[in-house]
């Protein structure tokens, strides 16, 4: 867990062997304490350095050993010794020193960092706070304001930036450990007191509690209800207006409320669920560590519209070259404009050139005869994409993976008009697509193991966090979408607006509520879907009652919204009104309020009081009921990924932990239970019929979200 070395006869070097991070488990601040007190005790020794095996300082505590009872020695009197110890201690930083690493970093005298290290206080991300004096030391060292910047944040920073703030001592392109030793040697003579961060003074602006005011306001503007940035801010202001000994005292207090909480769970959950993610399994027994995924050296995007630029710039900034192809001149045209101008606007950001020499315009399918992938993303229509990959079969050489960027058709059904099923599968960006974390990685029941492990690794490679689905209406996310939207608009029927509806959703933590998210997305492709599904429309049949469509409870507003030409934020109407097409300031429409008064006393509804409380739980229950069963149907292999998906495509706030987590929390039972109660209310709303599999957790105990995949005997996974 730690190797203890002396090396040029004089400097103790303890190297943390704990992959693949080095975090501090409890076994690593045993070893820590040990080499400690060996070196402090040892005459031969007159200096000290710390470092990480396979170029990794330390990744910070053990985030596992969170959930259960607290074992070995505790980190901040064991920092605390390191600090005031009489020897020099160097800190050799290569790779990460985040968390409790960059704490330990932190009470070395001494700071040498590998010019490619990143270093951070990431705990907030995790729902904590850097309870092992982090709070109490950088402000110490770099003063209040940039100490609560990266403390609230959580922002990792590079040698450079850490550097100028005065965090580190010397940034290297050598072996950081190397160079600390000799520089170790040099600090021998020296005295240490200065270098003794908590006994220095914390630099203290003059507008303190104004300073602090703002960022409380900014904090809680960004991260609504979340609580952990607020702590943090507390614990800083400890270290400004106490002396250490007792701010680390208010640090640790601090902590202890935060650390058992709900929120902390839910974010922790989500760093393992988007790890988890990239884990596919089919039930072949092809997975991610035996399936090799192709080479891709250059692609091709069919469709210039939204989706298709974003992809293209998502392809062409990790360096593949890109042929975009549209249908008419003008099309063309307008879509290179706008992609070279993204991709500019993008390097331009990240401080480098940007790569307009990978792009090819072009008019001609023929000219993808060589790539390696192409990306379809053309209109939402069936007809269409056949025609697209019917063509594509001819013209690309046997070898080249054909993807579709449908966002819920049937990648079967344009697997089955190509000459080679088994090299296509889904690749369901989200818009915008340069922007958008998430992939859905649609698999079809003939795409074969390399050619998801191929879209997998491309996802990954375009810096995206990729779920691999089975093929259904919607997949997951859209799917799932459907009975989210459907609670909505029966509760404007009831009574609701789409503002409190909003509310009550973004006071929830979504970033934004369900209708401004639709005004967004745009309304007319639902109202497309609608129609192609026969909701509405010459096929439905005269005779149906108004509000019923396929024998169940339908709501006509999104319909009627979408006549009147207000199709969201693009038209400048839709749910709100906008100040001009485009526009994102979303005001309440008076002409929405009287449409819906309208419609109520068209049809006899008394509209009520609905509650937040009720707001919130027919929306996230129907979702989480709709997410229990695309687990039984085999649709997603975990209910982690419908939270990856969640929490990464549709905005659900990460201390809720997604919509599956945030189920285990609220208790099974009680969704059930609550479920049961608004069916009873609304029997014509399957949506709302608990699910099988909820049922049946419940009545196994409710275990742990963790331990459903052992409850889910699927015969007919799609995955
Ligand atoms: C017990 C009470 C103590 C109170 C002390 C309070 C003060 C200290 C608190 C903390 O330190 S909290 C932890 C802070 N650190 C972090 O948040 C860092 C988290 N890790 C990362 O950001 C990344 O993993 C990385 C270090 C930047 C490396 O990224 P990379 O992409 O290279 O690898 P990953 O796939 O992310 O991770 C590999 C592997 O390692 C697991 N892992 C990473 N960090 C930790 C950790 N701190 N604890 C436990 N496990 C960690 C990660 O889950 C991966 O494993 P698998 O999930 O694939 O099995």
């Amino acid at each position: 867990m730690a190797r203890y070395e002396l090396v040029k006869r004089s400097v103790a070097l303890i190297t943390l062997t704990n992959p693949p991070v080095n975090a501090l488990s409890s076994a690593v601040r045993h070893a820590i304490a040990k080499s400690m007190e060996h070196a402090l005790n040892d005459p031969k020794v007159k200096a000290v350095v710390i470092c990480g095996e396979n170029g990794r300082f330390c990744g910070g505590a053990d985030i596992r050993e969170f959930a259960g009872p607290l074992r070995g020695p505790p980190l901040v009197p064991l920092l605390d010794a390191i600090e005031a110890g009489e020897k020099p201690v160097v800190a050799a930083i290569e790779g990460v020193a985040l968390g409790g690493g960059f704490e330990l970093a932190l009470v070395c005298h001494y700071r040498i960092v590998h010019f490619k290290a990143r270093l951070g206080l990431p705990e907030v991300t995790l729902g904590i706070l850097p309870a092992a004096g982090g709070t109490q030391r950088l402000p110490r060292l770099i003063g209040i304001p940039a100490a609560l910047e990266l403390i609230t944040t959580g922002r990792h920073i590079s040698a450079q930036e850490a550097l100028k703030l005065g965090i580190v001592d010397q940034v290297t392109e050598q072996n950081a450990c190397e160079l600390a030793v000799e520089f170790a040697l040099r600090a021998v003579a020296k005295p240490l007191s200065s270098r003794r961060v908590s006994m220095l003074t914390t630099p203290c602006p003059p507008d303190l509690d104004a300073l602090l005011e703002a960022v409380t306001m900014q904090v809680k503007r960004k991260a609504r209800g979340v609580m952990a940035p607020l702590a943090c801010i507390q614990a800083v202001r400890a270290a400004a207006t106490m002396p250490y000994s007792k701010g680390i005292k208010r640090e640790s207090e601090l902590m202890a409320t935060l650390f058992n909480s709900g929120q902390a769970r839910a974010l922790q959950y989500c760093f393992f669920a988007q790890r988890t993610a990239g884990k596919w399994t089919l039930p072949s027994g092809a997975q991610w560590n035996n399936s090799k995924p192709r080479e891709i050296r250059s692609a091709a995007i069919i469709g210039l519209g939204t989706m298709g630029r974003g992809i293209v710039v998502s392809l062409a900034r990790v360096g593949i070259s890109v042929i975009a192809v549209e249908s008419e001149k003008k099309l063309l045209e307008t879509g290179k404009q706008m992609v070279i101008g993204m991709l500019e606007r993008d390097a331009k950001r990240r401080g480098v050139s940007a790569s307009l020499n990978l792009l090819k315009f072009t008019l001609s399918l023929q000219d993808l005869k060589d790539v390696d992938l192409v990306i379809e993303a053309v209109f939402e229509d069936m007809a269409l994409k056949k025609r697209v990959f019917q063509e594509l079969s001819k013209v690309c050489r046997p070898a080249t993976l054909l993807c579709t960027n449908t966002s819920g058709l049937d990648v079967d059904a344009l697997a089955g008009v190509t000459d080679r099923p088994h090299l296509v599968v889904g690749m369901h960006f989200f818009s915008p697509a340069h922007v958008m974390k998430l992939l859905e990685v649609v698999c079809g029941p003939r795409s074969s193991s390399e050619t998801i492990a191929t879209a997998m690794s491309l996802g990954k490679r375009m810096g995206k966090v990729s779920v691999a689905v089975g093929n259904c209406p919607g997949f997951v996310g859209n799917r799932m979408l459907k009975p989210y939207l459907d609670q909505a608009t029966f509760l404007l029927e009831e009574g609701a607006t789409p503002e409190q509806i909003d509310k009550a959703l973004e006071d929830f933590g979504f970033a934004m509520g369900v209708f401004r998210m639709s005004d967004l997305a745009g309304l007319d492709v639902g109202w497309r879907v609608r129609k192609e599904s026969g909701l509405i429309g010459p096929d439905v049949d005269p005779k149906n009652p108004p509000r019923r469509r396929q024998g169940r409870r339908y709501c006509p507003i999104p319909d009627m919204v979408c006549e009147q030409g207000r199709f969201g934020q693009k038209t400048g109407r839709g749910w709100y009104m906008y100040d001009k097409p485009g526009g994102t300031n979303a005001k309440p429409d008076p002409l929405i309020q009287n449409l819906l008064e309208m419609y109520r006393s068209r049809y006899g509804i008394q509209p009520r009081n609905i509650s937040d409380q009720e707001i919130i739980e027919r929306c996230l229950f129907a979702l989480a009921n709709e997410g229990f069963r695309i687990l039984e149907d085999g649709i997603a292999a975990r209910p982690e990924d419908i939270d990856v998906i969640y929490l990464f495509g549709y905005g659900f706030p990460r201390h809720g932990g997604g919509p599956m987590f945030y189920a285990s929390m609220v208790g099974l039972e009680r969704v059930l239970e609550r479920l049961e109660h608004y069916h009873q209310a609304h029997p014509d709303v399957p949506h709302l019929e608990p699910s099988p599999l909820l049922k049946k957790l419940v009545a196994c105990g409710s275990p742990p979200v963790q331990k459903w995949r052992e409850h889910i005997k699927t015969m007919h996974s799609h995955l």
